[in-house]
């Protein structure tokens, strides 16, 4: 017999992943805007953990700086929070599941898992200059931490892709080309079949 928390419905999630600088955030704003999600970006909700003083910043700031993974521990309460503080039920999760430990302690802990995966692809190159030029005063964004996190993406985070790729779920976006560009295939993507117009 279930309890009452099991017929609960479970919140749709749709994980956004892809390099350093491959226009997550950028393009989960365009999704917001058009399809009615909340986008919670991972690396957003730990730098906001840094300014509140908690007892982890400190530990959190020198993994960030490093360009590391915090563990998944933090980074899924501060998840599961900013889901129940929102009040909606469609979630952009941007920059999570970093790495195994990550996806597999999201799964055991939430019993969620993503609808899809959209993932953006982007050559290096490209992403380095684009982080180069952001100016938003991060402290991961200076040349020797962009290195160590093209790195860690590398070795960390694209087994993530490859194993929802196993299961037949992501979906893949060139992500070099103009803004623009990539929110028109990125809007296909979340635009359900039945709404879609012949052209
Ligand atoms: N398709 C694009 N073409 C050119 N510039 C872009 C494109 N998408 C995003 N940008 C710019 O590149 C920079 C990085 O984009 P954004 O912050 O969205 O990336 P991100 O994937 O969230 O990066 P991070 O993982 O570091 O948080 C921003 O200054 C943004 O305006
Ligand atoms: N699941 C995550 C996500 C992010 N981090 C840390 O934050 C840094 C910045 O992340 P962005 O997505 O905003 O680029 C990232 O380099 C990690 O240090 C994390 O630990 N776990
Ligand atoms: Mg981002």
């Amino acid at each position: 017999m279930g309890t009452a928390g099991d017929s609960e419905k479970k919140p749709t999630v749709v994980f956004v992943l892809g390099g350093p600088g491959s226009g997550k955030g950028t393009q989960c704003a365009n999704i917001v805007e058009h399809f009615g999600y909340t986008h919670l970006s991972a690396g957003d909700l730990l730098r906001a953990e840094i300014k509140s003083g908690s007892e982890n910043g400190t530990m959190i700031q020198n993994m960030i700086k490093e360009g590391k993974i915090v563990p998944s521990e933090v980074t899924i309460k501060l998840l599961q929070k900013a889901m129940q503080d929102s009040g909606n039920d469609k979630f952009l999760i941007d920059g999570f599941p970093r790495n195994e430990e990550n996806r597999a302690a999201f799964e055991a802990v939430t019993k969620i898992e993503p609808a899809f995966v959209l993932f953006f692809d982007c050559p290096e190159e490209e992403m380095e200059r684009r982080i180069l030029s952001r100016n938003q005063g991060r402290e991961d964004d200076n040349i020797e931490t962009i290195r160590k996190r093209f790195k860690v993406f590398l070795e960390s985070s694209l087994p993530v892709v490859e194993y929802y790729d196993s299961k037949g779920k992501v979906r893949k976006v060139d992500a070099a080309k103009p803004i623009d560009e990539v929110f028109e295939v990125v809007k296909a993507i979340f635009t359900p079949e039945e709404e879609k117009v012949a052209v």
